[in-house]
């Protein structure tokens, strides 16, 4: 049923554009993450990306373009010391990524500090996660959003579940061992698959009454224990809208960090297009119908949709550019134009 995988492009970000490979940058990040010391080190000459309770530091450019401030190591210690805080604490800094010129990037929580005095220092506004994600450009949104995961993972599991004895972190903040019972703990996601449906001639979106007004998308839900991706998706589908799939298409995955940190499996799925009816499973979902193919270019169009007095969109629009949903929704819309 599972098609063959499509064939993958080479991704922008694998394209090296400066003397570090691609192979010797992952190999020092793996050096990093995995060797207190080289960690230690790295930290020394990297950047830090800062967030209060976290809600992550953006700076609005005099063009108005709204970028992710990373700040040097001796910066933040020196905006620690102005604010009377140890400037040790930048030591508990974790470690996201690396650079393309190797130079190592992390997260930091000030959270324990007042959040104006450190956004008067730094020129810049802690923005709550769906805003910024709005806001920034490009790598910094994914940048942004794996740094507050791992933020949040330290933050929420700090004591062994077997022990209830604290757990400590390594260096780079990759993993957190109980001493006591010598279980390693690594930051998790759980496993979603997202999917959108189609007839051959119109495709499925639904809407859950949490969303905002008029919005649908592709539909969406966690795996459970056991399964594949492919048993997941059909009971999925089986459940949600009652229908059967009968083929499926790997298109693509991201880290979704809302509201904790989901991977995302998006695929395409066909149904018999003489088996069409839905019927809703309307715990889960509020609505859920078929979308002609003029309907959906249009509601891609959107950026921004039109709102009521009350604030409220008044349209049938679909997810922003950013969620793996709008390219699922892209994608069909770009193949149903070269069918006819
Ligand atoms: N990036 C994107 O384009 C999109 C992302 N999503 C995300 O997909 C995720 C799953 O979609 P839903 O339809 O809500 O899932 P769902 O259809 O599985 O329903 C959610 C329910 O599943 C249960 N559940 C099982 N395992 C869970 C776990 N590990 N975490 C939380 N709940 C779990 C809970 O009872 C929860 O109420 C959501 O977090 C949503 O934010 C949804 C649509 C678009
Ligand atoms: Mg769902």
């Amino acid at each position: 049923m599972l098609q063959p995988l499509r064939i993958l492009f080479r991704p922008k970000w694998m394209v090296s554009r400066s003397s570090a490979s691609y192979v010797s940058r992952m190999r020092h990040l793996n050096k990093i993450k995995e060797e207190d010391e080289a960690c230690r080190a790295a930290l020394q000459s990297g950047n830090i990306f800062l967030y209060h309770k976290l809600a992550p530091l953006l700076r609005r450019t005099d063009s108005g373009i709204y970028q992710l401030p990373a700040l040097q190591t001796k910066d933040v210690e020196e905006i620690l010391e102005k604010l009377g805080e140890d400037k040790e604490m930048v030591k508990e800094s974790i470690l996201i990524n690396c650079t393309e010129q190797n130079e190592a990037q992390f997260s930091f929580d000030v959270g324990a500090i007042e959040q104006a005095a450190v956004e008067e220092l730094c020129r810049g506004t802690f923005v709550d996660l769906r805003k910024a994600f709005f806001l920034l450009r490009g790598s910094e949104a994914p940048l942004v959003a794996r740094g507050q995961a791992l933020l949040r993972w330290h933050q929420t599991n700090g004591f062994c579940s077997s022990t209830g004895q604290p757990t400590q972190r390594n260096q780079s903040g990759s993993q957190r061992l109980c001493h006591s019972s010598g279980i390693t703990y690594y930051p998790k996601m759980s496993p979603v698959v997202i999917v959108l449906v189609s007839d051959g001639k119109r495709c499925l979106l639904g809407r859950q009454s949490t969303f905002p007004r008029g919005m649908y998308s592709a539909l969406a839900g966690f795996c459970d224990i056991g399964e594949t991706m492919e048993e997941a998706l059909c009971r999925e589908i089986a459940e949600e809208v009652g229908l059967e799939v009968e083929s499926i298409q790997y298109s693509g995955s991201q880290h979704w960090p809302f509201p904790q940190s989901s991977f995302m499996v998006a695929c395409h799925a066909t149904v018999n297009p003489d088996k069409t009816h839905v019927s809703v499973d309307k715990v889960e979902l509020e609505d859920a119908r078929w979308f002609s193919l003029e309907e959906v270019q249009e509601a891609l169009t959107i950026k921004a949709p039109p709102r009521n007095n009350k604030g409220e969109p008044t349209v049938f629009w679909v997810p922003p550019n950013y969620a793996i949903a709008n390219r699922l929704i892209q994608e069909w819309a770009n193949q149903q134009h070269l069918k006819s």
